[in-house]
């Protein structure tokens, strides 16, 4: 099944509570961590995650676009995120992070910018829940999609399959109903949409919308059943 992850880059940040409503039906929300380091923009940090698990249902899906991810992603778990996602460009030690994280009680996840390849990041794969494969360069919202991107995706989803396992491959960046089943039928299942969402007269049709095209490109693609 098809996964719409809602980010909240291109929500109103003063109404974060309204806004995960707005998506209601959506399977996660995409929370942007950027720390003006990693990436050339500030978000949001700890206490605001806090607050939104508190107020919304629906889980958490952490994006951290930071430095030092090692120090800080466990503290994410603890503040209510269900998956947590780090950039394994800024980790020092991804296996015990990820190791970490899910000994926390999270869902790990590994990012890749749009420069990084996947293959000597193979072996990581087991200690994985989720592979991000960043369609945008990450730090900002409302970009085009990157089209060159999409051998990585199929590469990823090679590696996934030859391995038996089970993780999920989520996109980000650009994915709106223009570029999803492209990204779906090179084999992610998991999409992240920010203004293609947040711009849409009703959000939460926009969210059913992309899940539609994004499971009928994959109908028949033999790991599209796995959740
Ligand atoms: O990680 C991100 C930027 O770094 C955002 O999640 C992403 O860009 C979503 O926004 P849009 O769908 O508008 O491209």
């Amino acid at each position: 099944m098809a996964q719409i992850n809602p980010s909240i880059l291109s929500a109103d940040f003063a109404r974060l509570a309204d806004e995960a409503e707005a998506v209601r039906g959506a399977d996660w929300l995409h929370v942007d961590v950027m720390d003006n380091h990693f990436v050339p923009n500030l978000t949001l940090g700890v206490p605001v995650v806090e607050s939104l698990a508190r107020a919304t249902d629906t889980p958490l899906d952490c994006h951290l676009m930071i430095e030092q991810p090692d120090r800080w992603a466990p503290q994410y778990v603890e503040a209510g995120a269900g998956s947590v996602t780090f950039h394994v460009e800024a980790a020092a030690a991804p296996v015990r992070l990820a190791r970490e994280i899910r000994a926390k009680g999270a869902r790990a996840s590994m990012a890749l910018r749009p420069a990084t390849p996947i293959e000597p990041y193979e072996d990581l794969l087991p200690e994985l829940d989720m592979v991000l494969i960043m369609t945008v360069e990450p730090g900002f919202g409302g970009q085009a999609f990157l089209d060159i991107m999409l051998p990585k995706i199929r590469r990823t989803r090679e590696l996934i399959s030859k391995h038996g396992l089970g993780l999920w491959l989520q996109v980000d960046g650009g994915v709106a109903a223009s570029t999803i089943e492209r990204c779906a039928e090179a084999g992610a299942d998991v999409f992240v949409a920010g203004s293609a969402v947040y711009s849409a007269d009703d959000p939460a049709e926009a969210v059913r919308a992309l899940r539609a095209r994004a499971e009928a490109a994959t109908a028949t693609a033999p790991w599209a059943c796995r959740h």
